[in-house]
């Protein structure tokens, strides 16, 4: 896991270095990392740097008096001021400046790369009208750009976003910020590179999952493993109407690894059985359940049967309609933008504007995990902590990946993982799945990559 820090968190951490080493100089560390991923992106050809007021355009500068030793720099200070230090490394090793925003889009015809550094960790959103056509021309003329700490116009806690660079690559320092991994700053990153330049990251209530975590964590069967140990897992899923919804979650949590499954709803059961001969029919000793997806409207009296079973619940689609006041302790909720927004009684634009804050929120006051399903998911706990999971290609936004997200994460939660774990795991080996096997994959094939996928993690 990577925990990810705000732009108040890194600059603390920052102070603590400089307190006991007065004479540490951190920029120098951010530059050298930020002319390395220069070179390795375009190698040769003209480096157009747009230089902002602050300590973002110092390590601009810097990078750029070291590029400047083997190649034409190009120095564009677009707030009319800049680091004095750098602005004097950079001249000296023989960067020349452009002097007005035409004449910089004008050098864009030839520039192999941008470097952005306007703003970083003391940015307002937004930008100035000159450097945000100027970003845009970037964009039209397609020159990738390198974002030095992060896209200047984002803020770097998040948030909405107006006006900003479109990074190709993202060059941070000693550890991921909000907008690098929350959406919608987050499509704006292009690659985030972390450097490291000796600044000890504390700990956070944000961090990432990577596949390392998955492969150290996924519940693998021993010699004395039998199905109960394993885990039961019971879905109450699907109707005659939305019996595919019933095939799809029984999919996700055998090819997850349930020790069994049983099926306890609405589809008709030779249907069901017929392409899945092991699970059981009926209710039984379980370990976790299922419920909501495919139910085709929220009803009361199935969600009232769903917690007399006491066990921990997914909570899927239409049974998020009819959640009971409280008591939902270790359950998981699983909601898309839309569903979150109807939770908390606002409009899908909020959720969309702030997915980590309405995440958050609904976690808090359902005193449930909550699963925020989209391009980019997240985690949130009652605590507030949020996991963010690994992010799969777009392919996988369509019909039924929800159904299928839903009983690979009761498989999780029956295996005895915690909410939050089975949710991010969840959601990071079917995105890993989609990673593996690229293309318009329906997803119940999808589905059926998960064992390979399980099998091959990369620790
Ligand atoms: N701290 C460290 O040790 C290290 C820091 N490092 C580097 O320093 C960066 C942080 O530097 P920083 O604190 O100087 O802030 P920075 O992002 O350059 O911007 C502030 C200036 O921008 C201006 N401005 C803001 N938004 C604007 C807008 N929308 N439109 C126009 N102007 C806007 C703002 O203006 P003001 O708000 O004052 O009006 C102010 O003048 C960090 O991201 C990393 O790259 C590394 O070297 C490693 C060590
Ligand atoms: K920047």
């Amino acid at each position: 896991m990577k925990t990810v820090v705000t732009a108040q968190q890194m600059r603390d951490a920052e102070r603590a270095v400089w307190d006991a080493d007065p004479d540490v100089d951190l920029m120098t560390r951010a530059a050298a990392g930020v002319a390395r991923v220069a070179d390795e992106m375009a190698p040769e050809g003209p480096v157009l740097v747009v230089v902002g007021p602050g300590n973002n355009g110092g390590d601009g500068l810097f990078a750029a008096a070291t590029l400047a030793e083997s190649r034409e720099v190009l120095l564009w200070l677009a707030a009319g001021r800049a680091h004095d230090e750098g602005l004097a490394a950079a001249r000296s090793a023989g960067c020349r400046e452009v002097g007005d925003p035409a004449s910089a889009r004008a050098r864009l015809a030839d520039a192999s790369l941008v470097i952005d550094a306007f703003t970083g960790l003391g940015a307002r959103p937004g930008l100035p009208p000159d450097v945000a056509t100027f970003a845009a021309a970037c964009e039209a003329w397609q020159v990738p750009v390198l974002a030095v700490d992060q896209p200047s116009g984002l803020g770097t806690d998040g948030g909405p976003v107006g006006h900003s660079f479109n990074a190709t690559v993202t060059a941070t320092f000693a550890a991921r910020k909000p907008c690098h991994v929350v959406e919608p700053a987050a499509s704006r990153c292009g690659d985030v590179v972390v450097q490291d330049i000796g600044v000890p990251v504390p700990a956070t209530d944000l961090r990432i999952l990577e596949e390392s975590d998955l492969a150290n964590w996924w519940p693998t069967p021993d010699a004395a493993s039998d199905k109960y140990s394993r885990g039961v897992v019971l879905l109450d899923t699907g109707s005659e109407r939305y019996a595919g919804a019933a095939l799809l979650g029984i999919s996700g949590a055998l090819h997850a690894g349930a020790g069994m499954v049983r099926y306890a709803g609405g589809a008709p059961s030779g249907l069901v059985l017929g392409r899945f001969p092991s699970v059981v029919l009926g209710e039984g000793r379980a370990q976790a359940a299922v419920v909501g997806s495919g139910w085709g409207e929220p009803d009361e009296a199935r969600m009232a049967r769903a917690v007399e079973l006491g066990l921990p619940l997914v909570v899927d689609a239409d049974a998020l309609g009819v959640l009971p006041d409280g008591g939902m302790e270790g359950w998981l909720l699983t909601p898309h933008a839309g569903e979150l927004a109807r939770l908390l009684g606002v409009g899908r634009d909020e959720v969309e504007a702030d997915p980590l804050g309405a995440a958050r929120e609904a976690a808090r006051r359902h005193g449930a995990t909550v699963l925020l399903k989209g391009a980019a998911q997240y985690v949130a706990e009652p605590s507030g902590r949020v996991t963010v999971a690994v992010r799969g290609p777009n392919w996988t936004a369509q019909a039924g990946s929800g159904d299928v997200l839903a009983g690979i994460c009761g498989t999780l939660l029956a295996a005895g993982l915690p909410a939050w774990k089975a949710a991010a795991m969840g959601a990071s080996v079917q995105a890993l799945a989609a990673q593996r096997h690229p293309g318009p994959y329906p997803p119940d094939r999808l589905t059926e990559f998960l064992p390979t996928v399980v099998a091959n993690l990369d620790a």
